[in-house]
């Protein structure tokens, strides 16, 4: 089995640097995020989401996390103004989540997880391609939402749905006809600074976008890291933890 990065005790975040020394990079994801050390910075305006539902187009279990992919050879499906310049199109989103409910977000508050995290991806267009962009520092923008649980979402109900047919890596189904706006919370509040991808190969291309309120949803763990025919090996603790923030401002568009 290729003995590619993953989050077990031999491959997981710890052994990264070996692979991308920029692990121990100035602008890392994800931070715990201290709300009184945030600086409300008046010039930050309101994230505008714009997506087009006929844009999404498929789901797939990546062997890390499941991906929602959206065509993005057009500017339908765009996040611009917020702390950006510029329009961003929509890639993807995908989440991060915890064996247990203590714990599965990327992003904490005051030190407290949440048991599930929520990333939409977007690339500038200011670049000629998401693979391209992802090398730039201004390169991509991702809204992180903090789930809880609670009442499902009907919404992410579809997305949770389709797990059954890509239970194992590498399989994926059309997902045809879904807005990710519906998976935002009431209010667009958010805390933003500079940081990287948080997984291999971890580009410090990314300006975090992290909603302060949360949504809520029932809880899923039944995908597989592994592929069909390898073992059971259950996908739960796809989360990078908290990385040093390194005298990088944090941002609030909120008092
Ligand atoms: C920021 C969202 C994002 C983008 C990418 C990854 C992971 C990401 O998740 S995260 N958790 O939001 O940081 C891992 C694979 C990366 C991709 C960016 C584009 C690439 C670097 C490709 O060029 C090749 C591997 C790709
Ligand atoms: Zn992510």
């Amino acid at each position: 089995m290729s003995h590619g990065w993953g989050y077990g005790p031999s491959n997981g975040p710890d052994t990264w640097a070996e692979g991308y020394p920029v692990a121990n990079g100035p602008r890392q994801s994800p931070i715990n995020i201290v709300p009184k050390d945030a600086v409300f910075d008046s010039n930050l305006k309101p994230l505008k989401l714009q997506y087009d539902p006929s844009d999404a187009n498929g789901i797939l279990n990546s062997g890390h996390s499941f991906q929602v992919n959206f065509v993005d050879d057009t500017d339908s499906s765009t996040l611009t103004r917020g702390p950006i310049s510029g329009v961003y199109r929509l890639k993807q989103f995908h989440c991060h989540w915890g064996g247990s409910d203590d714990r599965g977000s990327e992003h904490t508050v005051n030190g407290i997880s949440f048991p599930c995290e929520l990333h939409l991806v977007h690339w500038n267009t200011k670049y000629p391609s998401f693979g391209d962009a992802a090398k730039q520092p201004d390169g991509l923008a991702v809204v992180g939402v903090f789930l809880r649980i609670g009442a499902a979402n009907p919404n992410l109900q579809k997305v949770l749905d389709c797990f059954g047919s890509i239970k194992n890596k590498g399989k994926q189904r059309s997902f045809v006809s879904f807005d990710p706006k519906t998976l935002l919370p009431p209010s667009l509040e958010y805390w933003t600074y500079d940081g990287s991808l948080t997984t291999p190969p971890l580009l410090e291309s990314v300006t975090w976008i992290v909603l302060k309120q949360a949504i809520t949803m029932e809880m899923f763990r039944n995908l597989q890291f592994s592929a069909e025919g390898e073992g059971q090996h259950d996908m739960v603790d796809n989360f990078r933890p908290p990385q040093p923030l390194k005298g990088r401002p944090l941002r609030a568009n909120f008092r």
